[in-house]
């Protein structure tokens, strides 16, 4: 139990880097477009392998943007892996493609929220990655609807490992648990340890938050057979690559209004991006050194980082948008920041008034401009420090395949 620092395990020596243990050129392609769907048997390199597989993981939302990712990571970095669960409310036909691999991949359809059907999954899993959630910063949804999936749902997740003897869970929190906060305070360049007043109101920080208390306070608590429990959570910034729903919301606005952006946000704003890819292998990583280095991981939290520039959210996405043919208009925000407002507040009422009658959830509300409007970045090397990370794709990699996504994207809307 906990073995830090000795990287002696047969899952050692990954932790000196990703090009270790690298047996297939890393992941890509999702939301079943052609050019990428030769990345969708990446298996057979572990074939060879000697290692023997014998792990059970779990991967709830494995359906998602962010969990696709995990699950095909997963098949192809993992090679001790034996059976592969994936759980979500909403399964995506691809699943079928990745059942003729070595790995048994089970899927399985249910709800967070279900005490039972959580279990059920959970039972006889060795790793839980609990990437399931519901992220809601429009209005979609209720309050008490993103409560019960994202804290109650956590919670039944951590209940069922403790109930049926899982030892090794990893959360994906957000860096909404930290901020921006309700203050608008800069957050430039921090870590784990900066100093920073979380107050959040909106139901999706707070949502976060209580469900990542819940996993770090479960560490060290006694599954069944006796043995405890070991948690972490990973706090991503704002993820983008293949299959962000929101960029393609923002191609698909700027091809509406005539290959055109307007500046809303002043481009000295800088918000943290992090590619999927990335991210999706910290999961991998954390998951697979939790059980070796438990006393130092067991209980932290890390943000989730690459190097991806520092920038604005908008110009951020330019640098995907761009190539694709998009042009961001103004140097300056086009319109004053109280216009703006006055607009993110009109946009509540309508989403009030409409209800009734249709869902009216446009991207600029007061809290999507406040969190756009306000800097908050990290930098920090927690995760190199405790289990090896380093990012598996560098920033010309994650452009580029987020450019060529964008570019299927646009192939496939015409
Ligand atoms: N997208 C982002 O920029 C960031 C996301 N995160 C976190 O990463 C996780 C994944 O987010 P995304 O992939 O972006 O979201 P997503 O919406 O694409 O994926 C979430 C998945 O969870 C599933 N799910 C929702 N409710 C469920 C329920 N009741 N039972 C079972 N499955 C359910 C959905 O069907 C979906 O497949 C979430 O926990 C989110 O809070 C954290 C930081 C940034
Ligand atoms: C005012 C608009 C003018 O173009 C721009 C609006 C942009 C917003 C839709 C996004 C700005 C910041 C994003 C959030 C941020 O990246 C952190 C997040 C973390 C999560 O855990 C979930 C997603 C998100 C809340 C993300 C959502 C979209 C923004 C608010």
């Amino acid at each position: 139990m906990g073995r830090e620092g000795g990287g002696a395990s047969g899952r050692g020596p990954c932790v000196a880097g990703p090009g270790a243990c690298r047996r297939q050129p890393p992941v890509a392609g999702l939301g079943g477009l052609g050019p990428w769907l030769q990345c969708l048997f990446p298996q057979p390199g572990m074939a060879d392998s000697a290692q023997a597989q014998k792990l059970v993981y779990l991967v709830t939302g494995g359906c998602g943007f962010l969990g696709e990712h995990v699950v095909r990571m997963l098949l192809q970095q993992e090679p001790q892996l034996r059976e592969l669960r994936i759980f979500d409310l909403h399964l995506g036909p691809w699943l079928e493609e990745l059942k003729t691999g070595p790995v048994q991949v089970t899927a399985i359809q249910g709800d967070v929220t279900q005490a039972h059907e959580v279990a059920a999954a959970v039972a006889g899993a060795h790793v839980v990655i609990h990437t399931a959630g519901l992220v809601d910063v429009f209005g979609k949804t209720s309050p008490e609807t993103i409560h019960e999936v994202n804290v109650q749902g956590t919670r039944n997740v951590i209940e069922a490992c403790v109930q049926t003897g899982t030892r090794f869970l990893v959360y994906t929190s957000s860096m909404e648990v930290v901020g921006p906060n309700i203050k608008g305070q800069p957050f430039y360049r921090g870590n784990e340890n900066t100093p920073y007043e979380a107050v959040h109101r909106h139901p999706y920080p707070c949502s976060k938050a209580l469900a990542e208390q819940l996993v770090l306070e479960a560490n060290g608590r006694k599954v069944l057979g006796g043995l405890p429990l070991v948690t972490c959570a990973l706090r991503p910034t704002g993820i983008y690559g293949e299959g962000h729903q929101i960029m393609r919301d923002f191609y698909h606005q700027g091809l509406r209004l005539g290959g055109r952006l307007f500046r809303a946000i002043p481009a000295s704003v800088e918000h943290g991006r992090v590619y999927v890819g990335n991210v999706a292998w910290m999961h991998v990583l954390v998951a697979r050194e939790l059980e070796h280095r438990a006393a130092l991981m067991g209980g932290q939290v890390y943000f989730c980082y690459d190097n991806s520039p520092y920038k604005s959210y908008e110009d951020f996405n330019m640098e995907f948008l761009g190539p694709c043919g998009l042009r961001l208009v103004g140097t300056r925000p086009l319109l004053p920041y109280w216009l703006l407002l006055f607009l993110a507040a009109l946009n509540v009422l309508l989403q009030w008034l409409l209800r009734p009658l249709l869902l009216y959830a446009p991207l600029l509300n007061p809290y999507t401009l406040a969190m756009a409007n306000t800097t908050f970045t990290v930098s920090t090397d927690k995760a190199r420090r405790h289990f090896g990370y380093e990012p598996l794709f560098s920033w010309e990699e994650s452009r580029t395949r987020t450019i060529r996504w964008v570019q299927a994207v646009e192939g496939s809307a015409q």
